[in-house]
C-alpha cells in the first residue's frame, strides 16, 4: 500500500462537544442541536465551540452549553478526543468530548443552535458530520475513546481515521503523529 499524501498540520484549534443525555418515561435520548451558522451549519451535532483565553477546556464546554442550548450543567465527564484535519488546512483541530445526565434551566433554541432531543435508536447520523456515525457507538457503549480523522478539502469525504478505546484520558495517541495509510493510521 502506497503512503496517501497529507498536507501538513501546523497549529491547531482547540474545541469542545458536549452532548447531554436524558430519560423519558424509560426511554434514553440525547439532546442534539441543529448548527443554523457558521462551521458545520445544517448539522445536527452536540454543543460546543472554541476555548476562551483565561478558561479550562471543561469550564469552555459548560460555558458554550449554556450560550447554545440555554442550560448549566454542574457536571460533564470526559468522554473522548477527536482530532479532525482537512486536506490543504494546516490548522487541525482537537475536540474534546464529554458527556453530561443531569442540568438545570430550560432547554432554549439559540442563535446558533435548534435543540431537539433524539431517541438513541433514531440519531439522524444522515445529517451528522460524517465521522460520528463511526465513534459514536464507543461513545455511548460509554468507553473512553480518541480519534483521528483526515478529511478531504470538501469537508465530507473521510479519506483516513482510526478510533481506539482507552483506559483514561488524555490518550496516548497524539494529533498528527503516525502516518496514514489508505484509510488506516499506521504509528511510526
Ligand atoms: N468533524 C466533526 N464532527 C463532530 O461531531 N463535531 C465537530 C466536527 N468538527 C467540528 N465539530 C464541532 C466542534 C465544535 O463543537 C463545533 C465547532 O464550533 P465553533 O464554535 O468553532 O464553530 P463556529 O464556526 O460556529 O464558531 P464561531 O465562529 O466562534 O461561532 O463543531
Amino acid at each position: 500500500m502506497l503512503a496517501m499524501e497529507t498536507s501538513p498540520i501546523t497549529s491547531k484549534k482547540v474545541l469542545t462537544l458536549v452532548f447531554v443525555f436524558g430519560d423519558f418515561d424509560g426511554e434514553r435520548r440525547v439532546l442534539l442541536g441543529m448548527k443554523k451558522r457558521g462551521f458545520g451549519a445544517g448539522y445536527w451535532n452536540g454543543f460546543g465551540g472554541k476555548v476562551e483565553k483565561g478558561e479550562t477546556i471543561l469550564e469552555g464546554a459548560v460555558r458554550e452549553l449554556e450560550e447554545e442550548a440555554g442550560i448549566r450543567v454542574s457536571h460533564l465527564e470526559r468522554a473522548g478526543m477527536l482530532w479532525f484535519h482537512f486536506e490543504g488546512d494546516p490548522t487541525g483541530l482537537e475536540v474534546h468530548v464529554y458527556r453530561g445526565e443531569t442540568f438545570e434551566g430550560v432547554v432554549s433554541e439559540t442563535e446558533e443552535m435548534r435543540p431537539e432531543w433524539f431517541s438513541l435508536d433514531k440519531i439522524p447520523f444522515h445529517i451528522m458530520w460524517p465521522d460520528d456515525q463511526i465513534w459514536w457507538p464507543v461513545f455511548v457503549g460509554n468507553k473512553k475513546f480518541c480519534g483521528r480523522f483526515r478529511f478531504a478539502k470538501d469537508q465530507k469525504e473521510i479519506l483516513a481515521h482510526d478510533v481506539g478505546i482507552f483506559e483514561s484520558l488524555p490518550c496516548e495517541m497524539e494529533f498528527g503523529s503516525g502516518e496514514w495509510v489508505g484509510g488506516v493510521l499506521v504509528e511510526r
